[in-house]
């Protein structure tokens, strides 16, 4: 038995990887058209394959040859401002393709599927900590592709006896703790990759989107989950569906919130640097605070996360800008 994982040459998909290889797993295949990947993030033992997921004739082939028999989804387009910019890209990429892949993937035999969703499906929610029962409400086309993602695969599970896992990251940051993998997409925009790229003098300074939230200190609250933790979620949830677990729909996050303010004092604090901060406007498509109801995933996995402390998660994150602008250097 072998996993096929989409995008598994991006940020998350190449922890997942590396999780799977370190666990011991037999074969690991990554599917990957490499637009924002990179095939040097992927150890040596994996078998590559260079290709869109909506290429049916492909993932059948792909999964036919390998005797694949678990699916963990990533590829996707994840950046939420464009999406509200450029939405019927971001349905195409993200729903129109995903339904591609899992028809390829049923009909080629896959009995169990992981797909990467998100917290964005909540929109603002009128809870916090978010629990995954309440109703789904995405506030931007991000959010809403990925929503629809989530349904098809409900159903098509349902009717084709296969079962899946879905999980909803909060904010994923930090890097493989033992540095051979972390966020490496030029001109990303994640909050805590773009303050230690300002840390690190990449950047001439941090925008601050918004900070007349309706918040403690005006900025936006969010629930920030260290990578390889995340990517232990998925292998406990492979574990589960492979040993006829039922299809489970769980939050990954710790539980807690931070603003953009508390973020940036940690990023200063840990790299010791007092870059310079700029008060601007909100950012189309923010919610005011997101943060996860962290039980369930516990009860229902026994997962355990081992790195929930953000000085610990923004040191990786600083340990691997600094690498990899050495690497890019050569
Ligand atoms: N980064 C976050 O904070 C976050 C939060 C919630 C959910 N997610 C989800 O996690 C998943 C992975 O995100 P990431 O941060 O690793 O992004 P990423 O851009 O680093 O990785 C995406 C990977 O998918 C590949 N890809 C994209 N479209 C493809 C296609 N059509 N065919 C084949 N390969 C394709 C890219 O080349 C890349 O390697 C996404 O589904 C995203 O929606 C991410
Ligand atoms: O330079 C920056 C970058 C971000 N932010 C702020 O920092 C917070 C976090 O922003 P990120 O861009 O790091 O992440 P998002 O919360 O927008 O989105 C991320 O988490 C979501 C779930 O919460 C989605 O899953 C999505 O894929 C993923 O990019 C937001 O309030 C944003 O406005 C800034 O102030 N300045």
């Amino acid at each position: 038995m072998a996993v096929l994982v989409t995008g598994g040459a991006g940020y998350i998909g190449s922890h997942m990887v590396l999780a799977l290889i370190d666990a011991g797993h037999e074969e690991v295949v990554v599917l990957d058209d490499l637009s924002t990947g990179f095939d040097w993030a992927l150890p040596p033992e994996v078998t590559l394959v260079r290709g869109d997921v909506a290429d049916q004739t492909l993932v059948a082939e792909t999964i036919r040859r390998h005797n694949i028999d678990a699916l963990a989804h990533f590829a996707a387009k994840i950046v939420v401002p464009d999406s509200v910019s450029d939405p019927l890209g971001y349905y195409l990429a993200n729903t129109v393709k995903s339904r591609a892949l899992i028809e390829a993937a049923i009909g080629a035999g896959v009995r169990h599927v992981i797909f990467s969703s998100t917290a964005a499906v909540y929109g603002e929610p009128s809870v916090v900590p978010v629990p995954e029962d309440l109703a789904p409400n995405p506030i931007n086309p991000y959010g809403r592709s990925k929503l629809m993602t989530e349904w098809m695969l409900e159903d098509a599970a349902r009717a084709h006896g296969i079962t899946y896992v879905v999980l909803r990251y909060f904010n994923v940051a930090g890097a493989d703790p033992r540095g051979r993998s972390g966020q490496s997409t030029p001109n990303a925009t994640h909050l805590i990759k773009v303050a230690t790229q300002a840390a690190l003098g990449r950047r001439e300074r941090l925008e601050v989107f918004g900070t007349d939230y309706p918040t403690p200190d005006g900025s936006c609250l969010r629930d920030y989950i260290q990578v390889s933790d995340l990517a232990q979620a998925h292998l406990v949830a492979l574990n589960h569906l492979r040993r006829g677990g039922e299809s489970l729909t769980l939050n990954c996050g710790y539980g807690r919130g931070y603003s953009v303010l508390e973020v940036i004092d940690v990023v200063k604090s840990v790299s010791g640097v007092d870059f310079p901060v700029k008060l601007s406007p909100r950012r189309p498509g923010d919610p005011s605070r997101i943060i996860a109801g962290a039980d369930r995933i516990r009860a229902e996995l026994g997962w355990v996360p081992q790195h929930d402390d953000l000085r610990e998660i923004v040191t990786q994150a600083l340990a691997w800008e600094d690498a990899l602008g050495r690497r890019n250097r050569i």
